[in-house]
């Protein structure tokens, strides 16, 4: 008889790292609309032109930063006319630490004294470009780091209009936000030179999440480890969280939960053990791209547990000054988010009345909504 149980040396993982969230797919399904697209903003430059701006939106886990990465895996593989810069604007926030990481990518070090001033990096960037006749595609990932002080119009505006200095630079942007539209007023003379062309990133079916988690799952387990009506019920989960990544981290979980009773297969136990660990996945992505006001809300609707939008308000205007429209605005945006619940009261409750609900444990949105504040932004 085949033994069921897994010895203490065994683990039912064949390929751990691609359940990592970091792990660059092979296979980059439903997205093929999508590279075309940012394969044709940046065609240009490898004839010499200026790469066409673009705007890549869409919810968090709709894999905006797996396309980036591939189209820039693609570039280099293909030719060195472009220079493809990737920025993670949580962590380089500023003009400076962006231009920094353009210089390290083209120079392949640091610039040789710390403290250099912003003018000769972009002095040595531009002349460095220009001399080899070689074009910048710079993709500026959670563009919304950069809103705060409007540094996104002098990181903009330096880039784009830096041709003027410097005559034979040519750059062109990706911006990516975790947002179904971009609500940000450029300064004029930014949005003279930035007019992206849209790419948007809608949410994944259900069908397609099963997809994509099907291939991870024969990937990642050994065969046998994880039935397709398993794969099914993730699926569905995920679907219901709005966010991929809830469902890669739903499989990894469950595994270990699986190895955890020494089993040699998932159970469907194990995936509702793993499954509110792994939803708390899509809070802190969903919390990425949220502003000030709008995680004020989100803390006081945890804070306040079911109530009124009406009373909602009331705090909300206590502390903010903002009027009924923003408070809307935000709730609306908080609802599709999947954070907080405005529609079940039944019918005839509408406006002020409304019960808003969060849909997290009250104490866990607190803390993640505290360390967003902390990461900036
Ligand atoms: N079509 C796909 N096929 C396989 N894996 C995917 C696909 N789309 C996304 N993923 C995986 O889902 C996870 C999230 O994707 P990604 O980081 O690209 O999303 P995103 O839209 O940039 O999210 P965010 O807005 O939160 O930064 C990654 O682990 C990625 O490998």
């Amino acid at each position: 008889m085949k033994r069921e149980i897994l010895l203490w040396d065994e683990t039912i993982f064949k390929d751990r790292e691609v359940l990592e969230f970091d792990h660059m797919p092979e296979h980059f399904a439903h997205r093929e609309s999508q590279m075309e697209a940012l394969k044709f903003s940046v065609r240009p430059a490898f004839a010499g032109g200026r790469p066409v701006n673009t705007l890549c939106l869409g919810p968090p886990g709709t894999g905006k930063t797996t396309a980036i990465y591939k189209l820039f895996s693609e570039i280099e593989a293909h030719s060195s006319k472009v220079v493809p810069v990737h920025v993670n604007c949580q962590m380089d926030h500023t003009r400076h630490a962006i231009f920094l990481r353009i210089y390290s990518k083209l120079l392949g070090h640091s610039p040789p004294a710390s403290g250099v001033s912003f003018k000769r990096v972009l002095d040595r960037i531009a002349r460095t470009m220009v001399k080899e006749n070689r074009s910048l595609v710079v993709a500026l990932d959670d563009v919304n780091y950069l809103f705060p002080e409007k540094e996104i119009d002098r990181v903009l505006y330096t880039l784009l209009r830096a041709h003027e200095t410097f005559p034979g630079f040519r750059a062109g942007v990706i911006a990516v936000l975790s947002e179904p539209a971009l609500a940000y007023v450029f300064d004029p003379r930014v949005e003279s030179v930035f007019q992206p062309e849209e790419v948007p990133f809608p949410l994944y079916s259900k069908e397609e999440i099963r997809q994509i988690l099907d291939r991870r799952a024969q990937i990642g387990f050994y065969p046998g480890v994880v039935s397709s009506d398993l794969i099914e019920k993730i699926a569905e989960f995920t679907e219901r969280a709005g966010d991929l990544r809830v469902g890669i981290d739903l499989l990894k979980r469950a595994g270990l939960e699986a190895e955890r009773r020494a089993s040699k297969s998932i159970s469907s136990e194990d995936v509702d053990r793993a499954g509110e660990r792994s939803r708390l996945v899509h809070l802190s992505s969903a919390l990425k791209p949220l502003r000030e006001d709008e995680i004020l809300l989100l803390t006081l609707v945890a804070e306040m547990g079911a109530s009124k939008a009406g009373d909602l308000y009331s705090r909300f205007q206590d502390s903010t000054g903002s009027g009924y429209t923003r408070f809307h605005e935000i709730l609306n945006k908080l609802d599709a988010a999947r954070l907080i619940d405005t529609d079940f009261t039944g019918p005839g409750q509408r406006g002020r009345s409304r019960i808003v609900r969060i849909r997290y444990d009250p104490g866990e949105v607190l803390e993640s909504a505290r360390k967003r504040r902390e990461s900036g932004g």
